[in-house]
């Protein structure tokens, strides 16, 4: 799915209109249809609730005030607050003049605000993608006001304040909405951490907007929903051995964290990985071989960290992290690694970490290395604290460029980024897989996946780090989120791959 720009939504809204031989009035009704539907079938409110509906000056007011007639035609208690403004749009005046005189409809000023109990439902229809600046004076009065109200907040579109795909300054008054409603695609503002308590939980609405415009628009980012895998992973075929899907070596794991060479090997196995070879100190070799029988041990000369790299010869790919520590000789293998491979590498936790304290190391990046940060450890690769969200973003995407890698920044969207900059936003997973162990399994998966030459780099890395949220959603199903353990996401990672496996050969 892609994620539009504000500008480029304003383009397909245009672009529908005119293939469809619609008014923008029609679409509109679209929308508030699509909202009403949502309300009735999502919150089923009471006929008595009342529904204070929040109206600006432009389109987003108008949907607002469309809706408005939508709930008091079906019966329910529309009540209309308009913010006064010198001009308003043609859709917001053709539908002020539709709305019957039975609705209540106030301007709103300083000194009368409406009282909004907790038995009432806010909609905020003040501004929408059409925001062009922070709101101030009144808006701003108004955004606090309905802050303060122990009522349910939904968003129409955006919550108001709030640019649909750019930062704004810190401290600008924005709604905090419980549901945010959108049209047809997710906005990039709704996926960045810094947004989280103000969009609250978000959903699109269909309004028939044109497919085919949408497909050859060119976007850079976009956003992995439920379908959008499914299938890509290739059957095996019934005349598979262990080659057919390589050979992987692990490198992880020292004195005390041998846990995490143990959950990204199972992971790893889980993953569909042919064969699986570990490399971990001596103080592991025990330890490995009880807890992953299937997994072969080379263990490491030195008792307790990684000090020799093996002959890389048999693998057809390396993974490196988990569990590793920073001592100095685990970072010169991590560099010997770095000059000598020449198969599909997976860097994770403290393999990024000495690259981030040794970043000439980054220079040895082998093309196509995927990196698997999460934002602390992003932000020691790159020096530079970001200043917001959409700053790490561009951060993001600079760092791919410059080192032609794929790295997967993780978070409650983990983005998948590519060599040219484009972002994948993840949209499976949830808060019950902040747990420790669970990027050591996301590790291990996509070695897995990076090891079958069946796959592209791209596509390993985005079925990796969805399956990684999808097993999370299946294991939390049963388990509840706050009961979830990284081995529950092992024991997803299979159900979470047959999803996405293709349906027969060569599809
Ligand atoms: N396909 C779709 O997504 C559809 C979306 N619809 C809805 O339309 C809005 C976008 O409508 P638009 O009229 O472009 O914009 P807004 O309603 O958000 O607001 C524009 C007006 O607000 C003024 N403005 C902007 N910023 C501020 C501010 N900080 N303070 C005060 N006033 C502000 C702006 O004035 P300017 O001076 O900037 O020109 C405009 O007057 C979209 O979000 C959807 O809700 C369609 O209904 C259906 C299809
Ligand atoms: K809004």
């Amino acid at each position: 799915m892609k994620l539009l720009s504000a500008a480029l939504t304003r383009t397909l809204d245009q672009a529908t209109i005119q293939a469809q031989g619609i008014t923008s009035l029609e679409l509109m009704e679209r929308a508030a249809t699509a909202l009403f539907d949502w309300i009735l079938t999502e919150l089923r409110p009471a006929y008595s609730t009342p529904i204070h509906l929040f109206c600006g000056p432009g389109n987003n007011g108008g949907d607002g005030l469309a809706l408005a007639r939508l709930l008091h035609e079906a019966g329910y208690a529309a009540h209309v607050w308009l913010l006064p403004a010198k001009r308003y749009s043609a859709d917001f005046t053709a539908n002020r003049l539709r709305l019957p005189a039975e609705v209540p409809c106030q301007e709103l000023a300083a000194a009368r605000f409406p009282e909004l109990p907790a038995s009432a439902v806010l909609i905020d229809a003040l501004f929408g993608t059409g925001l062009s600046r922070p709101l101030t004076d009144l808006a701003a009065e108004v955004v606090a006001h309905l802050n303060r109200s122990p009522a349910l907040r939904i968003a129409v579109d955006l919550p108001s304040g709030l640019l649909a795909d750019a930062p704004q300054p810190p401290d600008s008054p924005l709604v905090q909405a419980h549901y945010t409603l959108c049209f047809e695609l997710p906005k990039l503002a709704f996926l960045l951490p810094g947004h989280a308590a103000f969009v609250g939980e978000w959903h699109t609405l269909q309004i028939g907007l044109e497919q085919e415009v949408i497909h050859n628009m060119a976007v850079d980012n976009y956003f992995i929903e439920d379908n959008y895998l499914k299938g890509c992973l290739p059957k095996r075929p019934r005349f598979s051995h262990k080659g057919t899907f390589g050979h992987a070596l692990l490198l992880a794991g020292s004195q005390g964290k041998v846990g995490a060479a143990v959950l990204a090997a199972t992971a790893c196995l889980r993953g569909g990985v042919g064969l699986l070879t570990v490399r971990v100190p001596q103080v592991g070799y025990a330890i490995l071989q009880t807890a992953v029988p299937e997994a072969m041990c080379l263990p490491d000369s030195a008792p307790d960290i990684l000090t020799e790299l093996p002959d890389l010869t048999p693998y057809a790919a390396v993974g490196m992290g988990p569990g590793l520590g920073q001592q100095a000789a685990s970072r010169e293998v991590l560099r010997q690694l770095l000059q000598t491979a020449t198969v599909p590498l997976v860097l994770d936790a403290d393999a990024l970490n000495l690259l981030g304290a040794n970043r000439e190391l980054l220079e040895l990046l082998p093309p196509d290395t995927l990196l698997t940060p999460h934002p602390k450890e992003f932000e020691r690769l790159v020096g530079i604290p970001a200043r917001h969200d959409y700053h790490r973003l561009e951060q993001l995407r600079a760092f791919v460029r410059q080192h032609r890698c794929y790295c997967v920044l993780k978070d409650a969207y983990t983005a998948v980024a590519a060599p040219d900059g484009t972002l994948y936003f993840n949209g499976s997973g949830n808060p019950g897989m902040a747990t420790g162990g669970s990027g050591d399994v996301l590790t291990g998966l996509l070695l897995a996946l990076r090891a079958d030459k069946r796959l592209s780099a791209l596509d390993a890395a985005l079925l990796g780090v969805y399956a990684h949220g999808r097993a999370g959603d299946l294991a939390a199903q049963e388990t509840g989120e706050a009961g979830l353990i990284a081995s529950d996401l092992v024991r997803f990672i299979g159900p979470a791959l047959q999803e996405l496996t293709a349906s027969a050969p060569g599809l």
